[in-house]
């Protein structure tokens, strides 16, 4: 019998297209979801998303991670919208009249809001000017997110818990900064194990270098998936 994909989104953070669609026909037998970030997406424009996709149909979620006026922000949204990602990413930052106009541009894609960046520590939130610490800051710009219309965050599984009785059920919880234990950090700031950040509630884990740094990504994905099927 084959086993459910696990939630994980797969970072396709490639220099390249060709790695890029080999992971991904390498990870997905094993995960739900691959993502295409700012590299790719910026090197090779709309088409990379149908070559990740490729003939498994797999689901793709467009991390552009947009912040503009909310009129930009439209424009922009209509522009992906047609490339049918199951995920788009705003910054919650750029307010709810933002993360409105892109709600509204896109009602099949869940806009997802980035609260606080998982390489954001709290002295860095001080340094911005940002008021931390991350845990009340990620708690304020995820209610303010679903209050104007986005169907997702994206923070770290340390504010998992707190979000979700924030927003209740319906809200998909994106947690990137995951990493196994023993596992370098690299320049995540607020990171968890995979199976911490599902026990936290995350819907889907956000996983790049643990798994495309390894030398057989398949074979990482699998055993991290697998991980995850212990977890309740
Ligand atoms: O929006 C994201 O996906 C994101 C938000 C965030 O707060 N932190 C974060 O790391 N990400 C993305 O998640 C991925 C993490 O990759 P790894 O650190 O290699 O696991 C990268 O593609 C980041 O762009």
């Amino acid at each position: 019998m084959t086993a459910v994909p696990a939630p994980i989104a797969v970072a396709l953070d490639a220099p390249d297209l060709d790695t890029a669609a080999r992971w991904a026909s390498q990870v997905t037998p094993h995960v739900s979801t691959v993502k295409v970030g700012l590299e790719l997406y910026l090197r090779y424009g709309p088409d990379v998303v149908a070559s990740v996709r490729g003939a498994s149909g797999v689901q793709v979620f467009l991390d552009l991670k947009l912040h503009d006026i909310p009129a930009t922000v439209a424009g922009a949204t209509r522009a992906v919208a047609r490339l049918k990602p199951a995920y788009l990413t705003v910054h919650a930052a750029g307010g709810p009249a933002m993360i409105r106009a892109a709600a509204e541009a896109a009602p099949d894609t869940r806009v997802a809001a980035v609260t606080v960046l998982t390489s954001l520590d709290d002295a860095d939130l001080a340094g911005i000017g940002l008021a931390g610490p991350a845990s009340d800051a990620v708690l304020r710009l995820a209610a303010l997110s679903v209050e104007a219309g986005a169907r997702a965050l994206v923070c770290s599984a340390h504010e998992a818990a707190a979000v979700r009785a924030e927003v209740g059920p319906e809200i998909t919880l994106i947690t990137p900064g995951v990493r196994p234990a023993g596992a370098a950090t690299q320049d995540q700031a607020r990171v968890a194990t995979p199976e911490q950040a599902l026990a936290a509630g995350a819907d889907l884990l956000v996983i790049g270098r643990p798994i495309t740094g390894a030398p057989d990504p398949g074979a990482a994905a699998a055993s991290i998936a697998t991980s995850l099927r212990h977890v309740v």
